[in-house]
């Protein structure tokens, strides 16, 4: 049974698949305070949270269980992401499960605000009839300027446009062929400055995104522009805006989100012409059952190794790549296993080769998978998809990926190279069609092996009688062997032999494979990831 903690307030109906699922136990614990967060965490098979629970480095680092870390919603700025890589925790969001409800919310605070409707409703509702007070401004034919092209900024845009405004897109995104196509103008920061009598924003926080609405960008202003945050408090310095509004540069600001929550910089409430809502932008019964179901559906995937849709900190997989990629992600690790330990010590650098039909794939996940099978022999369970690359770089290694596309000879390809101090290891391998994958070279090695739990890797001078030596030493200890694959250079020279056993040779039959005249060298190989003892049934082609 997987434990899943819930601590903000998630839909129940979105979270219904969860709680039906067999292998999972839901508990709640909404305001959870952060050191009985911390103390608990530790039980927890899986984390979903809002906005309001802060997974904090602190707490990822005593979630000893935690698989996985569900935001129910789009911005994962209170997850401290980083943390969650390094310790192996993949990071899940909702991308697009309240799009339109913050796209609805953008539009009821542009309204709102053209036409004071908060501040007329707390006049009339105080006895007053103020219509002079209250006279608006109408949308049609005005500018709006929208930062942010993606997926909200893309349906305001629908929106906008269908109250006849002119608008001016600016995302490092948005190409001209795109802005054609949803009728906006590509526009520059200070274009959009100097033109919008609305100015909405939709990206991201980050570091470049913060505080991009500063006094320097508010002094390029047309004089009168109104402005709409509701994406993230931080793009917008709050005292910058209030200053403008006092000298009456901007003439309104309609604000969901702010910069410390649920803080509201003093003086700005103040003023009769800003408006502001505590974070609503994606509070609907819709939204926020779609995100519940988001981040269930997820959960469910990450625990049956289904494909995930939506990790924060792990390339994307949709369900049709899934299913293609998933004979070479069991190959790709195969081959990192069989590499690891041909080349019996750790690498001080990596090559991955690609090749026919895997250059149309997407082989992120791949690389990863590789990168994971390397790691682990020296690093133990503590590598994961997630946090290989990290470690990887931790050890201060890099993997280089060559996409060869003059490749012939079998229909997909993958090679594998690993370097130390002069050594090399190449392994190639092939999903045959009607056979699964297959080992295809090793070394200088043409060869035809299937990846099996036990492999005996012998390298040996081509002398007559060794093939007849080495299976009566096997025989003689009663180890069968299953398929037995030889090669040569040369006549006489340097040989190989690989064969798969059904068990494991101790050390007492190794040594006397050891001490055959002619021996150069007897290595125990162990696959410990999808061996397979059936033959895959024959696919006609
Ligand atoms: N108020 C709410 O309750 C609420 C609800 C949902 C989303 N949001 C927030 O809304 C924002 C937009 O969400 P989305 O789903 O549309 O995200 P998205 O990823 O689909 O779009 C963000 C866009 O911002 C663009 N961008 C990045 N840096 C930029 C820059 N420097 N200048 C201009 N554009 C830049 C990106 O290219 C992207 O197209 C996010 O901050 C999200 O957290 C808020
Ligand atoms: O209400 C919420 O959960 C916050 C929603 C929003 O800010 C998001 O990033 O998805």
């Amino acid at each position: 049974m997987f434990k899943i903690l819930v601590t903000d307030k998630v839909s129940e109906e979105g979270l219904k698949k969860l709680y039906a699922h067999k292998d999972f136990i839901v508990e709640h614990k909404p305001g959870i305070a952060p050191q009985d967060l911390k103390a608990v965490i530790g039980q927890y098979d899986g984390l979903i949270v809002r906005n309001q629970t802060k997974v904090t480095k602190d707490i990822i680092e005593a979630a000893g269980n935690l698989r996985v870390i569900a935001r129910a919603g789009v911005g994962v700025d209170n997850i401290d992401v980083d943390a969650a890589t390094r310790k192996g925790i993949i990071v899940v969001n909702s991308p697009g499960g309240n799009t339109i409800s913050a796209t609805e919310h953008t539009l009821a605070m542009m309204l709102s605000l053209s036409r004071n409707i908060p501040q007329a409703h707390r006049s009339a509702s105080r006895g007053k009839w103020e219509r002079e007070k209250f006279k608006g401004v109408e949308l049609f034919k005005k500018t709006l300027g929208i930062i942010g092209t993606g997926k909200i900024g893309t349906e305001v845009t629908k929106r906008a446009k269908a109250f006849e405004m002119t608008v001016l897109g600016y995302d490092p995104y948005l190409t001209e062929e795109r802005a054609s196509k949803l009728g906006i103008k590509k526009a520059t920061l200070d274009e959009i400055a100097a033109q919008s009598d609305f100015i909405t924003l939709h990206t991201p926080l980050m570091k470049e995104t913060r505080h991009m609405i500063d006094e320097t960008f508010l002094a390029k202003t047309k004089k009168g522009v109104r402005i709409i945050n509701c994406a993230r408090g931080g793009l917008v310095d709050e005292q910058a805006l209030l200053k403008a509004l006092k000298e009456g540069r901007v003439a309104g600001a309609a604000l969901d989100v702010f910069e410390k929550e649920p803080e509201i910089t003093p003086g700005l409430l103040e003023l009769p012409n800003v408006i502001v809502t505590p974070h609503l932008g994606a509070s609907t019964q819709e939204a926020q059952i779609r995100v519940a179901v988001d981040v269930s559906e997820e959960i469910i995937n990450i625990f049956e190794s289904q494909a995930i849709r939506n990790a924060i900190n792990m390339p994307q997989t949709s369900g049709e790549n899934w299913e293609r990629m998933e004979p070479y992600l069991l190959l790709g690790e195969q081959v990192a296993q069989l590499g690891i330990q041909l080349l019996r010590e750790a690498p001080e650098k990596i090559e991955i080769t690609y090749a026919g039909d895997l250059l149309e794939e997407d082989t992120k996940l791949l690389t990863r998978t590789i990168i994971k099978g390397i790691l682990s022999h020296h690093l133990g369970s503590t590598v994961n998809l997630v946090n290989a690359l990290h470690l990887l770089k931790e050890q201060g290694l890099t993997y280089n990926i060559q996409r060869n596309a003059s490749f012939k000879g079998f229909s997909n390809y993958l090679e594998l190279s690993l370097y130390k101090e002069g050594k090399q290891v190449n392994i190639g391998a092939s999903i045959i069609n009607g056979f699964g994958g297959r080992i295809v070279k090793l070394n200088d090695y043409r060869v035809d092996i299937r990846p099996e739990q036990h492999l005996l890797y012998i390298r040996h001078l081509d002398i007559p009688g060794m093939i007849g030596q080495v299976g009566s030493i096997l025989g003689d200890n009663d180890t069968n062997i299953g398929t037995m694959q030889v090669g040569r250079k040369e006549i006489g020279g340097e040989a190989i032999m690989v064969l798969t056993l059904d068990k494991t040779v101790s050390r007492k039959v190794l040594d006397q494979l050891r001490g055959l005249i002619g021996m150069k060298d007897v290595q125990i190989l162990e696959l410990t990831t999808g061996y397979t003892f059936q033959e895959e049934p024959f696919v006609e082609v």
